[in-house]
């Protein structure tokens, strides 16, 4: 037995309320700590809130979701446990909607989200642009006071995931799930067991049994572990976000949190076993001996 014990989370978040966001982000870490769970995965955006509209293309809501990423890596918060973060990053000239992965008070990666949201009630394309640059990773200059205060320079941006000594982790940001090729299926063929998905997804009737069918879709024939966070709660705009963070493991829904819920953090913990992940995937790749993976 090889076991990894995952913590996600519904996380009650309010628009540019960043002394509250980092409140409930730091109590997500400590529960998830306190269970002894090595991943900690929040909702997209959490640090400043989803709904921030207009507010992302102030350079203030970036500045200050930096300053919050700061306050938690400068702590002990991210000792021992890789923690997702969301937050909006600007790179050249452009603004990302990123999942800022740290562990042990260092950035690890930064993963801009690929498919943006812009159907219905969303408008992600007005304030975030998409990364496309499938095939690379770049580097990324930490801001000035980040860097100085981090004592680290730079950290890979882009498309790509993590390689522990014993499994690997990626994000894969809310909407990619849904897009007719997700991330994940390539991720999966590259080694990829662990997914971690920040959402910012609104309640919408029956749209919880579309997401987990996708989270079900996405495991079942691969193996592997869906991790889902998402906002529960409104946030100052006009959506009701419905939490339901999730595990879904090898095609079988673990642990759920609740939908309705008024806490303001909620922490859903799943243990698996990774030798789990082992058998499904050998056995698909014994059935195609033509199979390359790329
Ligand atoms: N934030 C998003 O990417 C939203 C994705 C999707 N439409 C949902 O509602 O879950």
């Amino acid at each position: 037995m090889r076991l990894l014990k995952v913590a996600t989370c519904n996380l009650n978040q309010w628009a540019m309320d960043f002394d509250c966001n980092l409140k409930n982000i730091k109590e997500s870490i400590v529960e998830a700590k306190e269970v002894g769970a090595v991943i900690r995965l929040g909702p997209e955006l959490e640090i400043t809130g989803y709904g921030c509209e207009d507010h992302f293309l102030e350079l203030d809501t970036i500045n200050h979701a930096w300053e919050c990423l700061k306050d938690i890596l400068l702590g002990d918060w991210t000792d021992g446990i890789l923690c997702s973060f969301g937050m909006p990053v600007i790179k050249g000239s452009e603004r990302y909607n990123c999942q800022v992965l740290c562990l042990n008070r260092k950035i690890i990666m930064i993963r801009p989200k690929m498919w943006l949201a812009n159907d219905g009630n969303y408008r992600e394309l007005r304030w975030f642009t998409a990364w496309k640059q499938k095939d690379q990773l770049v580097d990324f200059q930490l801001p000035y006071e980040i860097s100085k205060a981090l004592q680290q320079k730079s950290v890979p941006f882009g498309y790509g995931f993590i390689q522990f000594l014993d499994t690997a982790v990626a994000a894969e940001v809310c909407e990619e799930l849904f897009t007719p090729s997700p991330p994940h299926a390539e991720l999966a063929l590259n080694g990829v067991e662990v997914f971690m998905n920040a959402s910012g997804s609104h309640h919408q009737l029956r749209k919880l049994d579309v997401r987990l069918r996708a989270f079900i879709g996405a495991t079942h024939t691969r193996g592997g572990v869906y991790v889902y966070s998402n906002h529960q709660g409104c946030d100052g705009g006009r959506l009701y976000y419905d939490g339901c963070a999730s595990v879904v493991v090898n095609g079988d829904l673990v642990a759920q949190g609740s939908q309705f819920s008024l806490r303001d953090v909620e922490v859903v913990v799943a243990q698996i076993d990774l030798e789990a992940f082992d058998f499904n995937f050998n056995l698909h790749f014994h059935r195609d001996t033509n199979f390359v993976a790329v």
